[in-house]
Parts: C-alpha cells; structure tokens; sequence
C-alpha cells in the first residue's frame, strides 16, 4: 500500500463519525452568513509577472519526518505574509503532519482582524463535503482535491460543495489522466504534484511534462521539491503561474530571501 492510500484510509476513518448530509441550501446559507475570505485564485494570478508563492505550514511529513516540530502556525504565517508570499496552504492534518483545523483557524482570524489577509488553502485529504463546512466555517478559501484519491462521484460531491461554499478547489494530479479528470471536471485550478508518493522523490520534470498540456484559462501550480531560485526557473519556463512550497521554507532560516528568488526566478 503507498503512504497516500494509507492516509485516505485513515482519514475515511477520521471523519466518519462527524458524516452526515450536507445539502446546497446549507452550504448557500454559511456562504452568505459568513464574512467573504479572499480569493486563492485571484491570488495565484499575479500582474506583476513574479511567481506566485503559496508558503506552506507543515511541521513534519512522512517523507521528511519532522521539519519544525512545535512550530506556531501564526508566527509561521505572519513571517510568510510579511516575505510576500501569495497565499498559505495550511496542512490541518494532525496525524501525518503534525497540523490541526486551530491552525488554520488562528491564522485566518488573525489576519481577518490583521489585515491584508492573504488567502489560505485547506492542505488536507478530503473525502467529504463536511470538510468543506469546516474548511469554510475555518476561514479557508480554497480546498485540496487530489484526484487520484477520490472516484468522479466523490469529486463532483467536493467541488459542488466548495462552489456553493464560495471556496476555490485545487485538483492535484500526477498524470495524463488525471489531468484529463481534472478538465472533465472544470478545474479552474489545477496544481501537479512532483513528488511520487510510493516512493517519496521528488521530480520537476514532471511539471515540465504536464503543465504545457493545461488548457489556457486554467492557473496552473507545481507543488513539492523546490529549494532554489533555479528549480523555480523550470517552473516558470514550463508556464506554472503559482508554486507550492513547504518543507524548504519551513527550514530556511530567512524565508523572505527564499520567496525573493522563487518569485523572480
Ligand atoms: O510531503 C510528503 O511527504 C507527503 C506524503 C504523502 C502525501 C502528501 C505529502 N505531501 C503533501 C504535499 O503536497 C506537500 O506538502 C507540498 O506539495 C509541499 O511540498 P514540499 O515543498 O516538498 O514540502
């Protein structure tokens, strides 16, 4: 079994005592009844033709063990915010990676009382609608949707939910077909995953493969493995508009100059 099965076994697992049905008038009701959180996709769409960065929190992975074990998510955040990062993704799982929902909780409250809010994506394994009312109720703008993990029926389910939930979704492939379910689906946004996780490396050219293949009005990110200004560059030359960084921001010392070179690489 490779790690991502486990953890979507494990998570089925999770959340099956809090399932129940989550009708479009409900999901209408908290969109409307909460305050607007800003938009993930505009965010990722920079005028200024840097890369946009969404910076990651994540305190340990099981690829990396852990990376910052005891890390604030808020300070985490504001030093991300401050560095000129486009938005967070906030990793909520706790038994994996070291993350909870009060995470993503404390940072969107904070930067809603704090302005600029920068818009957060729920980093987690989602399998039911009722993690887009937590995602929501939590200050997220946007879900993960990771396309190999999940049937056609489950991601319709999500992606209808995020909609009327007035969140983004980001559908995260590793292939040709799984490109090919994104677009059946109307992904506006979809990111690919450079790292293999059965057996946890990471390869930029699988970016450089896919990415050009994107249909033209969908934003594109490559997520995982970067460390330098230079990988940045590849993702650029193959047309990502967005990256998603965790494990070497987390680490670095100075994130600032980190974000620096990856936004202009
Ligand atoms: O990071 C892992 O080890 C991992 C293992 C199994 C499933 C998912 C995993 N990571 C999730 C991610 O997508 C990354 O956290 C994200 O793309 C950032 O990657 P990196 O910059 O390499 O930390």
């Amino acid at each position: 079994m490779d790690k991502l099965t486990e953890i979507m076994a494990h998570k089925r697992r999770e959340i099956a005592p809090l399932v129940r049905p989550v009708y479009a008038a409900e999901l209408a009701e908290l969109n409307h009844r909460l305050p607007r959180p800003p938009s993930f996709a505009a965010a990722l769409r920079r005028s200024d033709r840097k890369l946009a960065i969404i910076s990651e929190i994540k305190r340990r992975s099981p690829s990396a063990g852990d990376i910052k074990a005891g890390a604030s998510a808020l300070a985490q955040a504001r030093a991300y915010r401050a560095a000129g990062a486009s938005a967070l993704s906030i990793l909520t799982d706790t038994e994996f990676f070291g993350g909870t929902l009060a995470d993503l909780i404390e940072v969107a409250a904070d930067f809603s009382q704090n302005p600029p809010a920068i818009p957060a994506l729920r980093k987690d394994f989602m399998v039911h609608p009722i993690q887009v009312v937590q995602a929501r109720e939590a200050g997220a703008s946007a879900i993960l949707i990771i396309v190999r993990a999940l049937d056609d029926g489950e991601i319709t389910a999500l992606h209808t939910a995020a909609q009327a939930a007035g969140l983004d979704a980001l559908f995260e492939i590793h292939n040709e077909d799984e490109l090919d379910r994104a677009v059946m689906h109307r992904a506006k946004i979809i990111g690919v995953n450079n790292r293999d996780l059965a057996i946890f490396k990471t390869d930029i050219g699988l970016s450089e493969r896919l990415i050009p293949l994107f249909p033209k009005d969908v934003i594109a990110v490559s997520e995982s493995g970067f460390t330098s200004g230079a990988d940045a560059a590849r993702a650029r030359a193959c047309g990502a508009h967005a990256l998603l960084v965790g494990e070497s921001l987390m680490r670095a010392p100075d994130p600032a100059a980190l974000i620096s070179a990856f936004q202009t690489a």
